[in-house]
This record gives C-alpha cells, structure tokens and sequence, in this order.
C-alpha cells in the first residue's frame, strides 16, 4: 500500500481545508501550496472539472500532500480516490454508500458522511463505518448558498457519537470559535481561507484556534 494514504488519525483536530473550484492547475497547486502547513487534511472539491481535469488536479495534490504529511481526501468520487491513492473519500446524500467506498478503498481509509442537520443521518453513518461526522452549512456560504442550515446545537447532540464531528459552511476565523466551542473537531473551509485578502494568515488563523 502507498504510504502515504496510511495517516488515518484517531483524534484529527484542525484546518481541514477544501479547494474552491479552479480549472487552471498551475494555479490550483500554487494556490493550495502555501496553506498546507496549517491543514489536517485538504478535500479536492471540484463542482466544474471533468473527469480527465479531475483526476490530473487530484493527483497533483496528493503528490504536494504526501511531501507535507496531509491527509488528501476527494470529494464524491470514492474510484477517483482509490485511483491516486488518496486517504479518503468524502460522501454526501448522492455519493454512494459507505460500504461500496470500504470495499474499494480498505480499512485505513478515511471515509467523512455529510449528515446536514440530521442527527439521525450520523447514527446511521457511525454504524455503517464513518470515520468522520460533517455537519453544517451552518453560516451562509458563497460557495454553496443553498446548502442546508444546521445550528451549532447539533454538534454539543454529536458528542453522544464516538466519530470526529466536521463543521461546514461560511467559516471564518471570527467565527469558527463558536463551532469548536460546540465541539467541532475539524472546520472544513473553502471561501474563508481561499477569499480571505491574505489566504495564508486565514489558514493560520484557523490552526491557531486549535492550539
Ligand atoms: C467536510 C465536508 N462536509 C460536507 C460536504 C458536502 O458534501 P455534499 O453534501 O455531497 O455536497 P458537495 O460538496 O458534493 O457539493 C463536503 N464536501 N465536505
Ligand atoms: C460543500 C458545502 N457543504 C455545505 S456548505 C459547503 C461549502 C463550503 O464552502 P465555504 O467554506 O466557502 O462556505
Ligand atoms: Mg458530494
């Protein structure tokens, strides 16, 4: 097995930073290179790729990931994963089921539920082998303005389930504090790091909110 899909964490805390939807690869790697050493993991998320861009883009970064020991997680795509050696797999609603990615991706692998604002949605998630609990969109996000709300409520509710809880959706440094005051694990950021006027103080402002 690839070594570095081998960075499955028990108890990851932090930036876990997602690509913004970038057709120009150069500037994709470029834009991602000098935020990675303040991530836990990077997700590739790329709503308007196709398969031939996603797949060079994806391996690209999982190249610059495992030079700097970051868990690679791709949006969506459980085979895209498995064929660049990713570390995981993020699933939402429409993604397929949690079992099929297992099955090709193998124990180690990461595998993040999307559980919106349903507490009943992580039960089942936690019992069919998620490894991580993503919940949100809980402030407005730019990226995806119709996404589902959640309240921060949800993430104290997730603490009963034994899996990291991933909060989503227009954060910021200012006003992360208050997602990992609820328990959030991980704060899964897109606009706030890569919109932000300087996107490397961004990424390092929110690390420092875990240290
Ligand atoms: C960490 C994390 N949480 C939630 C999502 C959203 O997943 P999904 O609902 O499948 O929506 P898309 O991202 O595919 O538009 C995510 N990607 N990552
Ligand atoms: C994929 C996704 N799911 C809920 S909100 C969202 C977008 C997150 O991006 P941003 O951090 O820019 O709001
Ligand atoms: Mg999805």
């Amino acid at each position: 097995m690839n070594p570095h899909r081998r960075q499955r964490q028990h108890s990851p805390r932090g930036l876990y930073l997602v690509t913004p939807d970038d057709a120009d690869c150069g500037q994709l790697s470029a834009r991602v290179a000098p935020l990675l050493p303040f991530a836990t993991w990077l997700q590739y998320r790329n709503k308007a790729a196709d398969p031939a861009l996603r797949r060079h883009q994806a391996a690209a970064l999982q190249a610059m990931c495992a030079e700097a020991g970051v868990a690679l997680i791709v949006n969506d795509d459980p085979a895209l994963a498995a064929a660049v050696g990713a570390a995981g797999v993020h699933l939402g609603a429409d993604d397929g089921d949690i079992a099929a990615a297992r099955a090709l991706l193998g124990a180690d692998a990461i595998i993040g539920v999307s559980c919106y604002d349903d507490i009943d949605r992580a039960r089942a998630a936690t019992a069919s082998g998620a490894d991580y609990l993503a919940f949100g969109a809980f402030f407005p996000s730019s990226t995806k303005p119709a996404a589902r709300r959640a309240r921060p409520e949800l993430l104290r509710q997730a603490a009963s389930l034994p899996l990291p809880r991933v909060a989503i959706g227009g954060i910021t440094p200012d006003n992360a504090p208050a997602l990992i005051a609820a328990g959030a694990d991980l704060i899964a950021v897109i606009g706030g790091v890569f919109d932000a006027p300087d996107p490397t103080a961004a990424a390092r402002a929110c690390r420092a909110l875990f240290t």
